[in-house]
């Protein structure tokens, strides 16, 4: 008998019942929720007089609609669409006894940073959230990723899922990265090297000594974006870094639970004889600091690189190229360090954590925003930006001259009041570059919180590793 992978292992411990057609009904740990895929799920619920299935394992926040400015909690702020699902959220947490982070909790923040801050994500878990970048629950070796309303609501009913078993795909990034380099870096070469449909119909396992070496942080990061690399989900073995996190966060097994726990967290990993469908391996060395010139996840260059031309392409792509190039105001030819940058944004559930704060501040400490540019920093709970503050490091980005915001999903997508402009382009550390993604009109080049740090210091895209 050949060994199991990972995935194979938390599929196993959490399969309820299997079909002839190959169907299974998976058991569901933990379920988050925000307040844009929900509201037609718990209307669902009431119409057919349902209750929460588990209320204990399901935790609501809200994060896409809510502005990141001061007095928010006033709802006449936000935009009626906006509203309406925010008070949904409040309201559905309330009538159905769900765990909630509302605005005015400092709790409150992006679902895939609270989820793992307040422990409630843990190794070997199945973990569901009507949101693609579920994903991010991985990198503590949990089986995550996003479903559809419809799903949302067959979870809150039953606690259990419907799913299809994915393909096995390892990735594995061997060595170690060269300075400057991040765990964004190697997410956004992997899918440039694998395409957005590199990853489809598997769940990919990351490994090799570079993933090991990253903090828990930057395994969320490379999680974060599998889902941009067409991949159900992502998943890291958990170790010691792993455990170390979650010890002690507020809804982490404690005393003989955390032991017992800890023995099985123990055996996720997978088996040398394990049999993987697709294997991608990139040596760290080879990763440089990269930048999406595109509108696609995959458009990515390391940032000593020019402008490609739609000819450089094939297929589909050389329209898809002409087309992303037209949108983004870009010439073939031209160096990336000489497109200039009209707005930073440093935020979201793929760069809004402490480390990412930390790292940005590093470049800007002492330095300004290059004239003309436009800066904000979101944090990507309240708990890290209460952290930040502790550490001084808002004053930094303030004297620096950026905004500094309260939590939530802010500029990532233009579902709130931070949205760029017709034509603004903006250096950010979010995970989509698509068009009109971050506002109408606007671009988004995609890149680490050092190299997004960079290019507001300059005004222009720059390798930071000429800045250190
Ligand atoms: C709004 C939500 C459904 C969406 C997602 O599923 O990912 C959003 O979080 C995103 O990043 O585009
Ligand atoms: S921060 Fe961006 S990617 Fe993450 S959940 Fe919010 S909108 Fe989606």
């Amino acid at each position: 008998m050949t060994g199991k992978t990972l995935y194979d292992k938390i599929w196993d411990a959490h399969l309820v019942d299997q079909a002839e057609d190959g169907t299974c009904l998976l058991y569901i740990d933990r379920h988050l929720v925000h307040e844009v895929t929900s509201p037609q799920a718990f209307e669902g619920l009431r119409m057919s007089g349902r209750k929460v299935h588990s209320p204990d394992k399901t935790i609501a926040v809200p994060d896409h609609n809510v502005p990141t400015t001061e007095g928010r909690e006033n709802v006449a702020n936000m935009t009626e669409e906006s509203r309406i699902q925010v008070q949904a959220l409040d309201k559905n947490a309330r009538d159905f006894g769900i765990h909630y982070y509302p605005v005015s909790d400092v709790r409150q923040g992006i679902v895939h940073i609270v989820g793992p801050e307040q422990g409630w994500t843990l190794p070997g878990m199945t973990v569901v959230c009507g949101d693609s970048h579920t994903a991010t629950h991985g990198a503590f070796g949990a089986l995550a990723h996003g479903i559809g309303t419809s799903e949302v609501e067959h979870v809150l009913a039953t606690q259990t899922l419907i799913q299809k078993k994915s393909k096995n795909m390892k990735v594995e990034i061997t060595g170690k990265l060269a300075p400057g380099v991040t765990a964004k870096d190697i997410t956004l070469a992997v899918i440039g090297k694998t395409g957005t449909a590199g990853g489809t119909g598997y769940v990919i396992e990351y490994c090799g000594e570079a993933i090991r070496d990253l903090s828990m942080e930057g395994r969320m990061t490379v999680c974060n974006m599998a889902i941009e690399g067409g991949a159900r989900a992502g998943l890291i073995a958990p170790d010691e870094k792993t455990f170390e996190y979650v010890k002690g966060r507020p809804h982490a097994p404690k005393g003989a639970q955390w032991e017992a726990a800890l023995a099985w967290w123990k055996t996720l990993y997978s088996d040398d004889d394990a049999h993987w469908d697709k294997v991608v391996t990139i040596a760290a060395e080879d990763i440089a600091p990269v930048v999406t010139w595109g509108t696609s996840p995959e458009d990515v260059l390391p940032i000593t690189g020019t402008v490609p031309a739609p000819e450089d392409f094939a297929g589909g792509k050389v329209d898809a190229a002409r087309r992303s190039l037209d949108y983004m105001g870009l010439e073939p030819g031209m160096a990336l360090t000489d497109i200039k940058v009209d707005a930073v944004f440093i935020g979201s559930c793929t760069n809004g954590r402490i480390e990412d704060l930390r790292a940005a501040a590093a470049i800007l400490k002492g330095k300004k925003l290059a004239p003309g540019v436009r800066g904000m920093v979101v944090p990507g709970s309240g708990l890290v930006r209460a952290q930040a503050e502790e550490e001084g490091l808002d004053v930094i980005f303030k004297e620096a001259g950026f905004e500094w915001r309260l939590a939530g999903c802010s500029m990532c997508l233009g579902m709130n009041p931070d949205q760029l402009a017709p034509g603004e382009r903006c250096a950010a550390t979010s995970n989509r570059n698509f068009e009109g993604r971050m506002g109408r009109g606007g671009r988004t080049h995609l890149m680490s919180p050092v190299m997004a740090a960079a290019a507001a210091v300059t005004g222009h895209l720059t390798d930071v590793r000429e800045l250190t």
